[in-house]
């Protein structure tokens, strides 16, 4: 099987909605490269957390007595909850029996973000959080039945994206496709990531460890790389209130060169201008921040919107494709 689904964007493109089948109910869920957990806001939520949000009703599925979950992001938020076996589809391609985690308790962030129904993780099912057993994720149970064993993202900026499962539409992209092997050590579509660039010219020096994660807004990028990329930001300051590197929105910002895979790609400045701060719309947060406590870097949606990335487990060794938009 084969099949393609719409990436919704939201405010500022701060996460992409897809819409799923989730037994016999459609939620607007955020694919998430980043995490392996499938979860959905249910019937089973309390009524205070889960106002505006569509909900997963467990009675058709298949209770997994005794699996429970409990999942915490890197930004701070969470849920928790229970297991059912249950029908999901995604862009016409059909897990007969997947691992579908009801939430009986979410974090405020979920709360308040009433368009995301919940999360569906597709990095590796290792890290999966299900006690007592890991489940499989969404791309883990169909894979085997795709026309090819891959799925491809084709994130826009302020404009509805795609993800297809099972092929590669070449309609979606420029150039050839470079690729570069994962480690899988972290569960993570990682990788390395090599030069870089500020503005334009030749790309120099190394950008390093970096994930590719599709469930997050920004880029998190070394120091080393961050400074040099904001000294070229008149405007641009560190705001410890704000948590990043702000500046006023009236400044053009910079393009980032990156190198994967041997071949260069541009992330324009207009993409890397993220939001305003506050409503007078005077002061932005730059799509670029320092990945400080993170332990690696991190490629999302801001460098992910500029790029066509095939997420390829064809070969012994997984590997991500990337290719210009
Ligand atoms: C944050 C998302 C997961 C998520 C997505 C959406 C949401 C809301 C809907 C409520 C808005 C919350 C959470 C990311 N997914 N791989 C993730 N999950 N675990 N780590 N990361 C990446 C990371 C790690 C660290 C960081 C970070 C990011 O931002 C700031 O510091």
């Amino acid at each position: 099987q084969s099949g393609e689904v719409a990436a919704n964007p939201e405010q500022y493109d701060e996460s992409y909605l897809c819409p799923v089948q989730v037994g016999q109910t459609t939620l607007n869920l955020d694919f998430d490269t980043g995490s392996a957990d499938l979860w959905v806001f249910s019937t089973l939520t309390p009524k205070s957390e889960s106002t505006g949000h569509s909900l997963y009703n467990p009675s058709t599925g298949t209770k997994k007595s005794g699996y429970t979950w409990d999942i915490s992001y890197g930004d701070g938020s969470g849920a928790s909850g229970t297991v059912y076996a249950d029908k999901v589809v995604v862009g016409g391609v059909t897990a007969t029996s997947q691992a579908v985690e009801a939430a009986t308790s979410v974090s405020s962030q979920f709360e308040q973000d009433t368009d995301n129904d919940g999360l569906l993780g597709l990095a590796f099912s290792s890290i999966n959080t299900v006690e007592p057993q890991a489940q499989k994720t969404f791309f883990d149970s169909v894979k085997g039945s795709l026309a090819k064993p891959l799925f491809t993202a084709d994130l826009k900026k302020g404009a509805a994206g795609t993800y297809d499962f099972g092929y590669i539409d070449s309609s979606k992209y420029t150039g050839s496709i470079s690729y570069v092997n994962v480690n899988t050590a972290n569960g993570f579509w990682e990788f390395t990531a090599s030069g870089y660039a500020v503005g334009s010219g030749s790309v120099s020096g190394s950008v390093g460890d970096a994930i590719a994660d599709t469930g997050t807004t920004l880029m998190y990028l070394p120091t080393t790389v961050v400074q040099a990329y904001y000294n070229k930001v008149d405007s641009a300051d560190y705001d410890s209130n704000q948590g990043g590197y702000t500046y006023d929105c009236s400044e053009n910002l910079p393009n980032f060169l990156i190198s994967l895979g041997g071949k260069t790609f541009t992330v324009s400045g207009t993409d890397i201008n993220f939001a305003p701060v506050d409503s007078s719309g005077e002061t932005c947060f730059g799509g670029i921040q320092e990945n400080t406590g993170i332990g690696m870097s991190i490629l999302g949606d801001i460098f992910l919107k500029s790029v066509f990335v095939v997420f390829d487990q064809t070969q012994s060794t997984p590997r991500l494709g990337f290719a210009a938009q």
